[in-house]
């Protein structure tokens, strides 16, 4: 690395590891190879015994003037978070006090951290791969308790082990054709050409079964996105109103009153003790219907975008033609889990003949709600539905959750090299070594998640399984 490079290595940094602010605490940390030499200008009496934390007197060494009393702890390397020499000083919190000990140190040679500079450290020393360092990340930005247990899965190197099987299932598959390149006369030899293909199938399914974790990391990372959908009228955004517990969206009886689409983040009640891990978007569209209204027609395309996000729709109608038409029209869009319930299923309706007997077969075939925004009929159960459809449907209980939009291209770029090497390969396409571009790419793009980059695995792999005498 460079001298000039501003993020080099040989630099120590520095930076408040606390959020800025009023608090009781407040941590700096110091990193690199002159960490404990730049704190012991500030810190006496130096040195504190390794990773204990000891009650120090920080001075600004200019003047000579006190700072704080604060707590010190050293972390030689390489038993440290970044792996470097690491010094953590835990002074009184708030504005003043760290911002003294910050200049003091900057004064000793210390570089102010980069955004993340600590942790990108952490990767480069072999502390964390690429995945795990992008879990720190995530774990801090994470707003909901099933993104906080993605995240630590994949700060434990859940992800990156998977990714890291999947790759070396791909090596393997690699020094399979590196023998069929080299011996391509011994058809039946110790390489088939079904047992290269099978090799490559399976990544690709183990693949496959990754990505389809995404829908599970967006909910983990931002809820569940539930559509209110119906026909105009219908009672979409007073059901959004009292769904939310408060008058968000404009309510009339004119037909066509929402245009925008509205959002609004629940947390379901529990039930029966059990808190959903992640909160409901509750999206308010404008109601379906065929309109010159150009306007109007600009909400339903909204509409429809939100319908094709959706990890939920609530299908709404007054009547169960009204709710059957909406499912209809839905399923052409999305195949979310679709929740039919009838609205205004309150005493202020005229009796209508939709409570009535008369519903018969039809009714229980569509496992319908019944909810009123007036009386709050329904509403409690309903959202309990809606939780429930969307575990039901997206749950992946057994694999690590793709959380990182990064992620997941990589892993759709190695899906398609892989289909594309299936391709070249099965049907003869393509000579072998073609092929090999692809498989050598797919890998690339599994390296991508985990930052592997080493060749010599290959190499390894080449020549340690085969032996060829070459
Ligand atoms: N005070 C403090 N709390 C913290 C952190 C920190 O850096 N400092 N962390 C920062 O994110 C998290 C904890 N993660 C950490 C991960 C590794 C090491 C570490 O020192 N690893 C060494 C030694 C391991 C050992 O002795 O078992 C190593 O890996 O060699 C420290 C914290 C959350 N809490
Ligand atoms: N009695 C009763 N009336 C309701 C209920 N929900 C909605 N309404 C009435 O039905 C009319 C339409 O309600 P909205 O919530 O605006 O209907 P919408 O589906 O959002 O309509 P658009 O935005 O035009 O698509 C209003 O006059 C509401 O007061 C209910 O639960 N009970
Ligand atoms: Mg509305």
């Amino acid at each position: 690395m460079s001298a000039t490079d501003p993020l080099a290595l040989d630099d120590t940094i520095a930076a408040l590891a606390t959020a800025p602010g009023r608090g009781a605490l407040a941590v700096v940390r110091v990193s690199g190879p002159s960490a404990f030499a730049l704190v012991e200008t500030v810190a006496a009496p130096w040195p504190p015994a390794p990773r204990v934390a000891t009650l120090l007197t920080l001075r600004d060494p200019r003047t000579g003037e006190r700072i704080d009393r604060a707590l010190v702890t050293c972390f030689p390397a390489p038993r440290s978070y970044t792996g470097e020499d690491v010094v953590e000083i835990a002074t009184h919190g708030g504005t003043a006090v760290p911002a003294a000990l910050l200049a003091a140190l900057a004064a000793a040679g210390a570089r102010p951290a980069a955004p993340g500079e600590f942790t990108r450290r952490a990767v480069l020393h072999g502390k964390l791969d690429l995945a795990q360092g992008e879990a720190v990340g995530a774990l801090i930005d994470a707003r909901t308790q099933a993104m906080r247990r993605a995240a630590l899965t994949q700060l434990d190197g859940g992800l990156s082990r998977r990714v890291g099987a999947l790759r070396e299932a791909l090596l393997h598959v690699e020094a399979l054709l590196a023998y069929d390149i080299d011996f391509p006369e011994e058809d039946d030899g110790p390489v088939s050409r079904t047992r290269v293909a099978d090799a490559a199938d399976e990544a690709r399914r183990g693949i496959d079964a990754l990505l389809a974790t995404v829908p599970a990391g967006a909910i983990a990372r931002d809820g569940a996105i539930v559509v209110i959908a119906g026909p105009p009228n219908a009672g979409k955004s007073s059901l959004f109103n009292a769904l939310a517990g408060e008058a968000r969206a404009l309510v009339t009886e004119i037909p066509g009153t929402t245009r925008d689409a509205l959002e609004v983040v629940v947390e379901p009640a529990p039930v029966d003790g059990r808190r959903a891990p992640w909160p409901l978007r509750l999206i308010d569209t404008a109601g379906l219907r065929d309109t010159d209204d150009r306007v109007e027609r600009l909400g339903i395309e909204v509409s429809e975008r939100w319908l094709r996000r959706a990890h939920a729709v609530l299908a709404c109608g007054e009547t169960i033609d009204d709710v059957q038409r909406t499912i209809d029209y839905v399923e052409t869009i999305t195949d979310a889990p679709v929740l039919p319930l009838l609205t205004k299923q309150d005493e202020r309706r005229a009796p209508g003949a939709e409570r009535g007997s008369s519903l018969g077969a039809r009714r229980s075939a569509l496992d319908l709600h019944f909810v009123s925004a007036e009386t709050g009929a329904g509403l409690h159960a309903l959202l309990g539905a809606a939780v429930d459809a969307v575990d039901a449907r997206w749950s992946a209980p057994d694999l690590p959750l793709v959380t990182h939009a990064r992620h997941q291209h990589a892993l759709a770029a190695a899906r398609e090299e892989l289909d594309a090497f299936a391709h070249a390969w099965r049907d003869d396409a393509l000579p072998a070594p073609v092929a090999a571009v692809h498989l050598r790419a797919a890998v690339g793009a599994l390296e991508s998640v985990i930052g592997a980059v080493d060749v010599e695995d290959v190499l390894d792999r080449v020549f340690g399984t085969f032996c060829v005498g070459k």
